[in-house]
């Protein structure tokens, strides 16, 4: 039997904040006063450190003093137990199949790391946590089985090391669409005891960077996340559901004045990169905060690795704790107002919660378990390369060529980097882009309530307000066109260095014998690439999926607005042979317009996969307009594989070619409002117009509403300028364009010439390269642009 997913419930969440103060130590028991005042467990008062006022300071009656609330706050006397006690619950809900993040913030020496791992006598959260789930799962009731795994990592210098790995490689961050961003090739390690992760833990932060700076003896120069994983599954059942529960320990590094460490040479390189990324997390906060109160504001994760693996606990699934330690001198006073100030701020963000339930989309993990084994493969041909560099700089006489090849390594090495850096440069542009379409849907329709406010409204308020919310949407868009710019700027620099870096490589490879050598080299820069291609595929089904959840939560809301209730809708599915995962059923929100007819039947066409002999009406609709954005759906005719269009605002910079040219585009492509090109592309092997005829819109069955509805809607019809097709068929061969930049990536390939796979040529856009065959994965489902005709 077929099965498809109920949305599980989400439930917003606030990120909970907690102040720490920590006690003076005993340095600064001779030197410095104590300027923080608990007033009661939700509040503090931090002093004015001038005991001295100016002139002007006292007649003005200026003072420094600050006062702040939060959630907790915790002062001197407090241990970590205290702390904990007041957040076990959110760790309880970890291990059913809830996730959770608690990260320490401040500055050097404010007490992060003992907050974290503490002492044996003040154990820390990290060590408390642990204990707390294993004395849960040994509580359980039920006849559930219960794995826990571990994995504990550090983000140094921006690169990423396992601490669960004796000398451990560079990692790289990899977005799943299910699990959010996850470290390829990190360690998990299955444990059955919490005295075995505190052992691994040990392990770990006896392996982290720590250095002994002006302002703390033993200061962490990295940032380390713990993620301990809870995996809860029935027993003796078929098709059992399994509910995964993570639960993330960040201990971050700490911000620092190159001036008040007084560190110099990798001291200072390291302070440097500490401060970048607290910096972006820091934006990130700024952006999150803005957000609850303004709307739609990009959010800079990319700009730091701590921040990408920050990003579910900041605003994905996660009920998400920050502590905020701080340190009572008086010379901390800015520090500590700075921690606090963005602790406040902090204190706006909203996670959305809900329960991780079961697997889906087997090709998805088939592809993670490809790409991990790729990564398994580039580690250890990195050690072989490596280890043969060391066996070559043993002979003197071969001195030359040993620093060429070690040359070669570095070239190498920058050039995985580089095209690292790219993705996720042109992932960044493309959020912006979307937020950017958002904001800009949204000033259109304040435009069009202004004016009509305008005509029945007598004191002006209404307007007024809406006016003040025109000028908030007006300055994120001009603030995220900034940063699309930077990006835009860095994407350039980038091209240059990789060109550069190929030039090296060809020059270097065209002057050196060592044939052993390079064939690994040329082994591991294939095996990069072909890591890379994997990494574009799985971006490209993270859309889909993305789109197909997105359609899925609609047609819910949909059978929920017509009236049918739970028990209605589990009958009708049976009727259909169709099996419904997951519990709950979340309520209809957000629904606006419904197209008839055969509503009720748009679920089997669209989530049902053909493998069964079923069919069902022909044709139906969903149109939805929430929170701003758009998208119409269509299920195809009945004689037809099931394909879904959906209609949306949307023009990336991935589908414009750098050139700009007309005959970069289709010659389906027109222009669109703004003057700008909108590209199409065309399916493999079909001629061009058939291309188009794959959408409902445009053959001569058309979506009996979508036009009507259309018109009637003039902003709608206004915003729409793309189509994108979804063609959900059994053994599809085709993979087609999400959001991706295939010229470049194309480029991309035919640089590592003799490579045997790349994009089918009809994928790119009028292309003039058409030599490689297609590399085609089994189970593929295809996204194509497309253009809305009269739009
Ligand atoms: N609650 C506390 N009680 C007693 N001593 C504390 C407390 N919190 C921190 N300390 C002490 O303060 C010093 C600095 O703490 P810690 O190393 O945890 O700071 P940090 O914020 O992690 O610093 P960095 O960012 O430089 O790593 C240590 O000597 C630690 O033992």
């Amino acid at each position: 039997m077929p099965s498809i997913r109920a949305p599980s419930s989400k439930r917003t969440a606030s990120l909970l904040v907690a102040v720490k103060c920590r006690p003076l130590t005993d340095a600064e028991q001779k030197r410095s006063r104590h300027i923080i005042q608990v007033t009661d467990d939700k509040s503090l008062i931090v002093l004015d450190p001038d005991l001295s006022k100016d002139y002007l300071d006292l007649i003005q009656n200026r003072t420094k003093e600050r006062r702040y609330s939060f959630d907790h706050v915790f002062g001197p006397g407090c241990s970590n137990v205290d702390l904990y006690r007041n957040i076990s619950s959110t760790i309880a809900g970890v291990i059913q199949g809830l996730n959770a993040t608690i990260f320490a913030y401040g500055s050097t020496g404010s007490g992060k790391t003992y907050t974290m791992v503490g002492t044996s006598k003040d154990p820390g959260l990290m060590v408390l946590s642990l204990h707390t789930i294993f004395d849960l799962i040994k509580k359980d009731k039920s006849s559930d089985i219960c794995e826990v795994s571990c994995s504990y990592l550090e983000v140094y210098n921006e690169v990423i090391y396992d601490l669960l790995e004796k000398s451990s490689g560079h990692l790289e961050l990899r977005e799943d669409p299910q699990h959010g961003i996850v470290v390829a090739g990190l360690r998990s390690i299955k444990v059955q005891s919490a005295d075995r992760i505190l052992e691994l833990l040990n392990l770990g932060n006896s392996r982290r960077k720590t250095e002994s700076t002006e302002a703390n003896a033993t200061s962490s120069r990295s940032h380390a996340v713990l993620e301990i994983t809870v995996k809860r599954k029935q027993r003796n059942q078929y098709q059992s559901q399994i509910l995964r529960g993570k639960l993330a320990l960040v201990d971050l590094a700490g911000s620092e004045r190159a001036s008040e460490t007084n560190s110099g040479g990798q001291k200072l390189r390291d302070g440097a990169n500490i401060n970048r990324s607290l910096l972006a997390l820091a934006n990130c906060i700024n952006a999150l905060g803005k957000q609850q109160k303004k709307g739609l504001a990009y959010v800079p994760y990319r700009n730091s690795k701590l921040t990408r693996i920050l990003k579910d606990g900041l605003s994905g699934n996660s009920q998400t704790i920050m502590v905020a330690t701080i340190s009572p001198a008086d010379d901390q006073y800015h520090h500590t107002i700075n921690t606090l100030k963005y602790a406040d701020r902090a204190k706006e963000i909203k996670t959305q919660v809900h329960k991780n339930i079961g697997t889906i989309d087997t090709h998805v993990a088939d592809y993670q378990r490809m790409i991990d084994t790729l990564q398994i493969e580039i580690c250890c041909l990195r050690k072989e390369l490596a280890e043969k560099e060391s066996q070559l700089n043993i002979k003197p006489a071969e001195k030359a060529a040993d620093n060429e090849l070690s040359w070669l390594n570095i070239l190498s090495s920058g050039t995985s980097e580089n095209v690292q850096e790219r993705i996720n440069l042109q992932k960044a542009l493309f959020e912006l882009e979307e937020t950017n379409i958002r904001n800009r849907i949204e000033l259109q329709h304040l435009d069009d309530v202004i004016a009509m406010e305008e005509v029945v409204e007598t004191d002006g308020a209404v307007v007024q307000v809406l006016r003040t919310r025109r000028q908030v949407i007006l300055d994120n868009i001009r603030d995220n066109d900034e940063a699309g710019a930077g990006y835009k700027k860095d994407i350039e620099i980038n091209e240059k260095h990789r060109h550069q870096l190929q030039d090296m490589i060809d020059e270097a490879i065209s002057n050196n014998g060592n044939r052993t050598y390079l064939h690994i080299l040329s082994q591991y820069r294939l095996l990069g690439m072909a890591n890379t291609e994997l990494q574009f595929e799985m971006a490209m089904r993270d859309q889909v999926i993305h789109d197909q959840r997105e359609a899925m939560t609609n047609l819910w809301n949909v059978l929920l607005g017509l009236g049918l209730d739970q028990q209605q809708i589990m009958d009708l599915a049976a009727k259909q042979r169709i099996k419904i995962d997951g519990s709950s059923i979340p309520g209809a929100s957000n629904l606006s317009t419904i197209c008839s007819p055969v509503v009720s039947h748009a679920i089997p066409r669209f989530m049902y996969h053909s493998s069964s002999s079923q069919t069902y009406p022909s044709n139906a609709c969903i149109f939805q307009q929430q929170q701003g954005h758009s998208s119409i759906a269509y299920s195809r005719p009945q004689n037809d594989s099931p394909t879904v269009c959906r209609e949306e605002h949307q023009s990336s910079y991935y589908l414009h070619p750098h050139d700009n040219s007309q005959s970069a585009y289709s010659e389906m492509g027109e222009r669109g409002s703004g003057g700008r090109l909108k590209p199409c592309f065309y399916p493999p092997n079909r001629p061009t117009q058939d291309a188009c005829n794959f959408c409902p819109a445009m053959n001569a069955q058309p979506c009996p509403c979508s036009k009507e509805q259309l018109s009637s809607d003039k902003d709608l019809r206004h915003q729409l300028k793309q189509e994108r097709w979804i063609s959900n068929r059994q053994n599809s061969q085709e993979v087609s364009p999400s959001g991706l930049n295939y010229q470049h990536l194309y480029e991309e390939l035919a640089s590592y010439g003799g490579l045997n796979y790349g994009l089918h040529e009809s994928y790119l856009p009028h292309s003039s390269l058409k030599r490689h065959p297609v590399f085609v994965p089994h189970g593929v489902v295809g996204v194509r642009p497309f253009n809305v005709p009269g739009s």
